[in-house]
């Protein structure tokens, strides 16, 4: 799969919404060397952080402009869809690929208010910003072999990407790995306020936490081990892991069965997203 710089097929790009993730997928198509001449940003305020981007020659419209592009993403808030895509064929021809980010927006609603075409919904993560992000990704029936590797040459700049083969599981991959930085983010901030709670020094206890789920994260991603063996290198019988542990209960409820709740909360929000639901 070639890099986005060296896709002849990704064409003309029109990017609808630069803020956290819109601007966190353009980087890492800039970073690839994607031409910033085939670049258009639709957004009335977009983020600051894009200032580099219009400055290397992405074109910043403030509304959507009436010339077809090849690919169009879109990143705007759910609830902001319906309005942002009103004008939006005007900026595209039939075969026009669209690339959805937004939780809970379907492939059906993008039909109905865009036309029959290619569409693949994505879901990428915020770790995007640093290239290390992963994707869920669906496309319609629409989405041929090349639709396919251009959606995929363009994602592949954050990180990984996962075909899935239901719409359903994009609601599912966005409650995991959309997410799941959150948690992750929730996840050193408990640890280190439970630290400062023991006696640490609150900067001491967040360089703590921080590196600590960073280099764990990390080793998950370079060891062949599983996460729960792992977790079982740490643990010494009888030591200081396992009376930790015990609290948190592994194996039988505790974290887990939270964390359960906690993403079947994000997957029925996406449901209510789908429906309308502000
Ligand atoms: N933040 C995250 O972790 C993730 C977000 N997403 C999805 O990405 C989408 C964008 O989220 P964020 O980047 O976090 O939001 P954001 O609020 O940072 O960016 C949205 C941008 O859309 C612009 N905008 C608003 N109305 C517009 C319009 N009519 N036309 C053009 N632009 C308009 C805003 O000015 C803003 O810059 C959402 O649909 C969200 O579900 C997907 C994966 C992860
Ligand atoms: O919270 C949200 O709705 C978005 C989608 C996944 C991450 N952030």
């Amino acid at each position: 799969m070639p890099a986005v710089g060296q896709s002849a097929s990704v064409g003309r790009l029109l990017l609808l919404g630069g803020g956290n993730m819109g601007g966190a997928m353009l980087r890492g198509w800039m970073a690839e060397g994607l031409d910033p001449a085939t670049v258009t940003v639709v957004d009335p305020r977009p983020s600051e952080t894009l200032a580099p981007a219009f400055a290397a020659g992405v074109r910043h419209e403030a509304s959507i402009p009436a010339q077809p592009h090849d690919v169009v993403i879109l990143a705007v808030k759910p609830q902001m869809m319906r309005e942002a895509i009103g004008a939006l064929t005007a900026a595209m021809a039939p075969d026009t690929l669209v690339i959805s980010i937004a939780a809970g927006i379907t492939v059906a609603f993008l039909e109905e208010h865009l036309g029959r075409r290619p569409v693949v919904r994505a879901m990428p993560n915020t770790p995007a910003l640093i290239g290390r992000g992963i994707t869920g990704a669906f496309g319609n029936a629409l989405v041929g072999g090349v639709q396919r590797a251009t959606t995929t040459a363009l994602l592949k700049a954050s990180g990984p990407v996962e075909w899935v083969h239901s719409e359903a599981e994009i609601d599912m991959v966005t409650a995991v790995s959309g997410s799941g930085p959150a948690y992750v983010f929730l996840m050193a901030e408990a640890l280190a306020e439970a630290g400062v709670a023991l006696g640490l020094e609150p900067a001491l206890a967040m360089r703590l936490a921080r590196h600590t789920m960073a280099g764990a994260g990390e080793l998950m991603i370079r060891s062949d081990d599983e996460p729960a063996q792992l977790r079982r290198n740490v643990t010494s019988p009888k030591g200081t892991t396992e009376a930790a542990l015990k609290v948190l209960s592994v194996d039988d409820g505790g974290l887990k069965e939270l964390m359960r709740h906690a993403v079947d909360a994000a997957r029925r929000r996406a449901g209510e997203l789908a429906r309308g639901e502000a």
